[in-house]
């Protein structure tokens, strides 16, 4: 889509819609993303972040249809990471703005990406000012939101925040604002976005949120820098983020697990009866089935993750020694874990996966079970006390609260 949308008076949507897109570094991102950008009109005018450098023409296009881009006179780059900044130099060289708003590690990030030592940067710092003309910028950085340069620009006027990655979604869609789209679906993207890009910055959020409260911003409008608008009660997305930033775990549990010939299948099924039976909310995630973003969507809100692997050349499964690796970059907070998996001689796996759920911080609350080749059925019933016991843990923890 390469239509601008004017989001407020004289402020203009000039992104990008990305409908083609599935990886995101590492992330599936099923339904593409946008790469949003905003235009001010105003005594200087004004564009807020650029898009990724593949879409600098649908941005041109859309900055067309409002005004020359040799007319802007400033840019501001609360983000660096390409797909935002990655237009920069061509759009630079184009509109050569009379000042580049960003803060100081934004600044750092701009020379270590673009090596370019003549633009010119005008460094800011949270809650500094700057006029437009009829409207007031105030910056707020947000160190490690998810980059190290990461900014807040809200347009005081039109209590309007321009949130960068906060608040997104990676969602391709034609529509601009969150009330023209089905909210559950929206929210879906939302929640998937947070657990996947936000989660190991959860304390953060929590500080922001209480910062931004104590600065009293009001919020008419949210625009993220991927995916819709939040327009229609704008503080449902802060709310939300409140939530999932506190991790607050739900009596759920996840039975992840990869297999060669389906005997560690069998197993997480006699575990997920254990849990079920237990009365537990438990999902059964096959990772050759499951892509690693989506199960981590999942494990955002359980209390449980259990992980199953068999032995292959004395490790685990190529597919769970990457969800392990995604996963424990991502620092889920306050999880039980367990594990378990089928061998033929020399059995590791499960060593490797109780190793893996200690490296994450997880409480390890059984010590595993291990099978050589395919379980009998009384096997199996060692699998079912697994989930049982589990569940008495789950139980007790989210009731400790
Ligand atoms: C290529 C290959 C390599 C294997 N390497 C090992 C190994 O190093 N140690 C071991 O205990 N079992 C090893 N096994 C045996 C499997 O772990 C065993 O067949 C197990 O029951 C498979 O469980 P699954 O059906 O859940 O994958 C290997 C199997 C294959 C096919």
């Amino acid at each position: 889509m390469r239509i601008n949308i004017e989001i407020k008076p004289g402020i203009h949507w000039v992104g990008a819609v990305d409908w083609n897109v599935r990886d995101f570094h590492g992330y599936s991102t099923k339904k593409g993303t946008t790469y949003n950008a905003y235009l001010a009109i105003d005594d200087k005018v004004t564009l807020f972040d650029t898009v990724k450098g593949s879409f600098k023409n649908d941005l041109l296009h859309c900055i067309y249809k409002v005004i020359d881009p040799s007319k802007i006179d400033y840019l501001v780059i609360n983000h660096v990471e390409p797909d935002h900044s990655g237009s920069v130099v061509e759009m630079v060289d184009l509109i050569k703005p009379e000042k580049i708003f960003c803060s100081a590690r934004g600044k750092k990030a701009l020379l270590d990406h673009y090596h370019k030592e003549d633009w010119p940067y005008e460094v800011v710092s949270t809650g500094q000012e700057i006029s437009l003309g009829k409207r007031t910028v105030q910056f707020i950085e947000t160190r490690m939101l998810h980059w190290p340069d990461s900014m807040f620009s809200y347009l005081k006027e039109d209590a309007l925040l321009i949130s960068s990655d906060a608040f997104g979604q990676h969602w391709a869609t034609s529509e601009r604002f969150n009330d023209e789209v089905d909210t559950g679906e929206l929210m879906a993207h939302a929640t998937k976005y947070y657990a996947n890009i936000l989660l190991p910055y959860s304390g953060l959020i929590q500080k922001l949120i209480a910062d931004v409260g104590k600065l009293g911003l009001k919020l008419d409008m949210i625009a993220p820098d991927h995916g819709l608008i939040w327009r229609k009660d704008p503080l449902q997305i802060v709310q939300a983020y409140d939530v999932w930033s506190k991790q607050i775990p739900k009596r759920k549990a996840l039975v992840i697990y990869d297999s060669m010939w389906n005997s560690t299948q069998t197993m997480a099924k006699a575990i997920t009866d254990g849990l079920v039976e237990s009365g537990i909310h438990t999902q059964l995630l096959d990772l050759r089935c499951n892509h690693r973003s989506d199960v981590m969507t999942e494990v955002l809100d359980a209390k449980a993750v259990i992980l199953g692997s068999s032995t292959l050349n004395n490790g685990m499964l190529p597919k769970m020694a990457d969800m392990v690796c995604y996963m424990k970059g991502l620092r889920p907070a306050s999880k039980i874990g367990a594990a378990f998996g089928s061998y033929g001689w020399s059995g590791e796996s499960v060593k490797l996966l109780n190793a893996a759920l200690e490296d994450m911080k997880m409480k390890i609350a059984h010590p595993g079970v291990s099978l050589q080749f395919v379980p009998r059925h009384e096997d199996l019933k060692k699998c079912v006390d697994l989930g049982r016991q589990i569940a008495v843990a789950i139980n007790e923890e989210v009731k400790a609260g």
